[in-house]
Order: structure tokens, then sequence, then C-alpha cells
């Protein structure tokens, strides 16, 4: 058993018995099944002798007893296994969830590569538990049973059977895999760049084709999917000299059974009960190549939940739960080797203070956010509030707004929200009026990502979003993004008044922070001036430089 079918089976022990019957009901249909066809053989064989009716009755319900359990316990089994799989599966999706939302976005993280991971990988859990191990241990059972059974029948018959029995169950199953095992191991993978493909080709489709490259990405993408059907083939051609060997394995492995029990003497009809019930036992245990093909497809799959499940939780921030908000002495590295975006940042953040972060580009502002948020583990330093969006939390770059009407939007943040407290937070965001314009009112849909609004009221909405929050500290990272410089005023001070506790504002637009108690300039990571903006535009440094310049903007532009 590998590392990953561990973590699984870990993660699905509480269900462990529900499967186990699952696996039980299995067994007991291939069980009926194989006593169906060896009674009805029986049946057949002794009914051409014409005996008295009465000396057949047994036989007759037997057949029909089997025939209706047969359906009942596959009906049942169904039933049981789909209860417990989907059960554990959605504690698989949760927790593989919980671990992408909360872990440093690494550099080689794609969007689609992760939705490829919840999708995809996940159902390779329900197969690996649906269709490997239930009908694995269920063809394990029925194997010995049936050997046990032909050994009452003739105990010399029963060891060609369980010769034919390890080789379909065993050997057949271990060839098949050792055979798929690097194409499958190359499909996954594939199978991720191409989710990757398709992310990009439909969310960047107008950028691709503002570039002209639209034909290059979709040949790519092709290309790509061309190289999967040729490694699946491959998977099917094995699958069907591997399903064929097997057929002629049931029928080799029945003319042995056959022989044998003719040469110890068996009675003609239970030869013939032999052979067919060979056939159908050989048959049942086949299920184990099946098995083992799927599960030499689901390494991949399997070892990248297995990776994300076992992904350490970030390390509890010392003092996390208490004491006022803030950074002590945090630095972050996103790779070995990089530059630090972070140097030595100390922060305190008590209700009501203002903090503004500027700084050029790259600067490491956002990274500030997302320590303090939680969303990124320090290398050193500690950090206090962060991972409870109701101590730190607001709007980050690239908030996402949902396919879903406004009111559902806002209610995301705080869903016992009441009408005034909707009123409230859009109209510090300067929302209220559009929404009020709006003939649905509330309920007016957005459309995907908010493709149905302009970029500045997805900025009004994703800000009104964040201040219904109401966290101690309220993280805004360019909050007037895509607002004209009028408005980009207006919603900043509304919001500032709005907000009674602690604000961390990320901005390139150094108006409106007169009033903020500090502003910190950071500069490769490091913080190189911080102030009130009356001492900042007093010292030479970035902020009076870049304070002149947009004035000089502002004078031009007005
Ligand atoms: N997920 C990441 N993985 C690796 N490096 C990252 C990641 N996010 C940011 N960085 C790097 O860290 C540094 C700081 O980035 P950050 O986004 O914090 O800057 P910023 O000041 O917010 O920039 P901007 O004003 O352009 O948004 C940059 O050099 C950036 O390349």
């Amino acid at each position: 058993m590998t590392a990953a079918e561990r973590v699984v089976l870990r993660i699905a022990r509480p269900w462990l018995s529900r499967l186990v019957g699952a696996g039980l009901l299995a067994a007991g249909t291939e069980l009926a099944g194989l006593a169906l066809m060896a009674t009805a053989t029986w049946l057949l064989i002794t009914a051409a002798g014409q005996p008295p009716v009465a000396a057949l009755t047994v036989a007759i319900v037997a057949v029909r007893t089997l025939a209706i359990a047969r359906g009942a316990l596959r009906y049942t089994e169904r039933l049981a296994g789909h209860d417990a799989v989907l059960r554990i599966i959605t504690e698989v999706r949760a927790r593989i969830f919980a671990t992408l939302s909360t872990r440093p976005a690494r550099a080689t993280d794609r969007s689609g590569d992760a939705l490829s991971r919840l999708v995809s990988d996940v159902d390779a859990v329900q197969d690996l538990l649906l269709r490997v191990l239930v009908p694995g241990a269920a063809a394990g059972l029925v194997a010995v049973l049936a050997v046990l059974g032909a050994g009452l029948l003739s105990p010399l018959a029963a060891l060609p059977l369980a010769a034919g029995l390890l080789l379909a169950g065993v050997v057949l199953p271990w060839l098949a895999s050792a055979l798929t095992r690097r194409t499958a191991a190359e499909v996954a993978p594939l199978r991720g760049a191409l989710a990757v493909d398709a992310v990009d080709l439909t969310a960047g489709a107008a950028d691709l084709a503002a570039f002209g490259a639209t034909e290059a990405a979709l040949a790519r993408a092709a290309g790509r999917a061309a190289e999967l059907a040729r490694l699946e083939r491959r998977l099917a051609l094995i699958g069907w000299a591997v399903d064929g060997a097997g057929v002629l394995l049931a029928g080799a492995t029945s003319a042995a059974v056959v022989l044998t029990a003719l040469h110890a003497g068996t009675s003609g009809t239970l030869v013939g009960v032999l052979a067919v019930g060979t056939i159908a036992a050989v048959e049942s245990a086949l299920a184990l190549v099946g098995a083992a093909r799927q599960r030499t497809q689901l390494g991949t799959a399997l070892s990248r939940v297995s990776a994300l499940l076992t992904d350490p939780p970030p390390a509890p921030v010392a003092g996390a739960a208490a004491g006022t908000p803030g950074l002590d002495a945090v630095s972050v590295t996103y790779r070995a080797g990089a530059e630090p975006a972070l140097r030595d940042v100390t922060l305190r953040l008590p209700a009501g203070r203002r903090v503004a972060v500027v700084g050029p580009s790259g600067a490491g502002k956002s990274t500030l956010l997302a320590v303090l948020a939680g969303a990124v583990r320090p290398d050193r330093g500690t950090v206090v509030g962060a991972g409870d969006p109701h101590r730190v939390g607001g709007l980050f770059a690239d908030a996402h707004v949902f396919h879903a009407p406004v009111r559902d939007n806002l209610l995301l943040a705080r869903p016992d929200a009441t009408d005034e407290d909707l009123a409230a937070a859009t109209s510090a965001a300067g929302f209220l009026d559009w929404v009020r314009d709006q003939p649905a009112g509330w309920e007016t849909e957005v459309g995907e990502d908010g493709g149905q609004l302009s970029g500045g009221q997805r900025q009004r909405l994703a800000l009104a979003r964040a201040l219904l929050l109401r966290p101690e500290v309220l993280v805004l990272d360019e909050p007037t993004e895509g607002l004209d410089p009028g408005a980009a005023d207006a919603v900043l001070a509304a919001v500032v008044a709005a907000t009674p506790g602690a604000i961390v504002l990320v901005t390139h637009r150094l108006s409106g922070l007169d009033d903020f108690d500090e502003i910190l300039v950071l500069d490769a990571g490091r913080v190189v001036q911080r102030g009130r903006h009356a001492d900042l535009v007093a010292r030479p440094g970035w902020y009076r430089d870049q304070w002149s310049t947009q004035q000089g903007y502002l004078a031009v532009a007005t």
C-alpha cells in the first residue's frame, strides 16, 4: 500500500465500518452469482435425466432466490458503498479546500491546476475506494470461498482452480499495472496541464486575442490534448490485451479443473458444475485486474491529494488569539534563494489606528497584508491576529466577485447583516446609488466574476463586502483602484469614517492620507520611512518625490 493510499485510508477511518459493509455486500453479490451459475448448471444437467420434479424443487427455488438475491445485494452494495464514499470525499474536499485557502500561494500554484486537483483528484479518492479497495477485497474473499467450495466437491480439482485464481487475481493484475504504470504516471500531470490551458484559454481569451496569441495557445492545448489521447489509446490497448488474456485464462482454468476432476473420478454432474463454477469464479477474480489498472491510473492524482492533505497547517503564530493585532520583526521569503519580500517589519494595530502602506511596485505591500491576514507565513517574527477573518480581514488584491446577486455577494462577509447594514456598507463604498438605480435592487445579478459590472462598480462592491465584515483590523489593498480621483478621495474618506477598528491601507495614491496616524514607506521589503503625511512630505525621500509627482499630475489634470 502506498503512502498516499494510507493517507486516504486514515481519513476514511471514521467510515470504515460502512466500507467494510459495502465490501461484504459486494462479496455477497459475487457469491450469489457464483452459486446461481453452479446451481443452474446442476439443475440443467440433472433435469436432462428426467428425474421426478420433486427432486428438482430445492434447486429451482434456490435458482430463483439466488437470482433475486444477486440483484438486491448489488443494489444495496452500490447504495452502501456510495453513501460511505460520498461522506469520505466530502471530508477530503473540505480539507483540501481548507489547505488551499490558508497556505501561502506559491509561485508554482496555478489556479487551473488547483481546480483540477479539487475536481479530478478527489474523484481519484472515490475511485480508489469504490473501484479498487471494495471490489478488490470482495474478489479476494470470493476466490478463497470458491476454492473451499470446489474442494468440497472435488479436493483435487480445487488445486488447478486455486492456481487459476492466483493467476487471474494476482499475476495478471500485477502484469497489467506494471505495463501501464509509466504511461499512467504521464497522464495525470498532462490532465493538470490541460486544465490550466483551459483556464488560460477561457479566462484569458480577451488578452490572448488582443496579443494575437490565440492560435498559438490553442495549438499548444491541442498538442497536449493529442498527446493525452495517444497515451490513453495506449492504456486502452494494454487493457484490451490483458482482458483477452483473462478470458483465455478462465477457459484454460476451467479445462484444467474438468480434466483433474474427471481424473479423480468425480461424478459427471459435479464436473459440469465445477466447469461453469470455475469460469464464474475466475471472472470474478478478474475484477482485480480492473482494480489494479485503476489503481495505477490513480497513483499520481492520489499522491497530489495526499500531498495537500498532509501539508502541515500554517504554524500557529505566537499569540495569534490574543493581544493587539500586528507584526513584530516579520520577514518573508517566498522562495529559497530569493530576496526577502519583507524584512524585519514591525507594526502595532490598536483599535482606531489608521496606517497606510506605500512604496514602489514590488516593495512588499501586498505581502504585508497577506502576512497580517495569515495567508502567508513569515519566516521570522511574530504575527498577532492572523488567520481569523474577524480579527484581520478586508479587501485583498484581485478580490473575487461571485456569480450571484449583489445581496449574496455582500452577505458572504456577514450572513446575518440587515438591510440597514448592507445600505451603510454600500453607501460608504459609494455603491448604494447604483444598487438603488437597478430595477432588481439588491437582487441584481453581477455576472461571472462581476463581469456585468464596470471595473469601478466591481471594486465598490468588493469594498462594501469588506466593510461589512467589520474586523478588528480592516486591510484594504488599493480599495479605490479603478475609481476616478475625485470619487477615490470621497470613498476613502467615507470608508475611514465608517470604520471604528484599525485600518491598514495599501495604496499608490498619496492623497487623503493627511489624517492617517502612520504611513509606512516600503522599498524592497524594508520600511525605509515611517511617519505622518506632514512629516514625510517635509523630508527628502521616496514619499516626498512621489507626492510632488502626483501633485504635478493633478495640477496638469485640473
Ligand atoms: N506568491 C508569490 N510567490 C513568489 N514571489 C512573490 C509572490 N507574491 C509576491 N512575490 C514577490 O514578492 C515581492 C513583493 O511583492 P508584493 O506583491 O508584496 O509587492 P507590492 O508592493 O504589493 O507590489 P504592487 O504595488 O506592484 O502590488 C515581489 O518581488 C514579488 O515578485
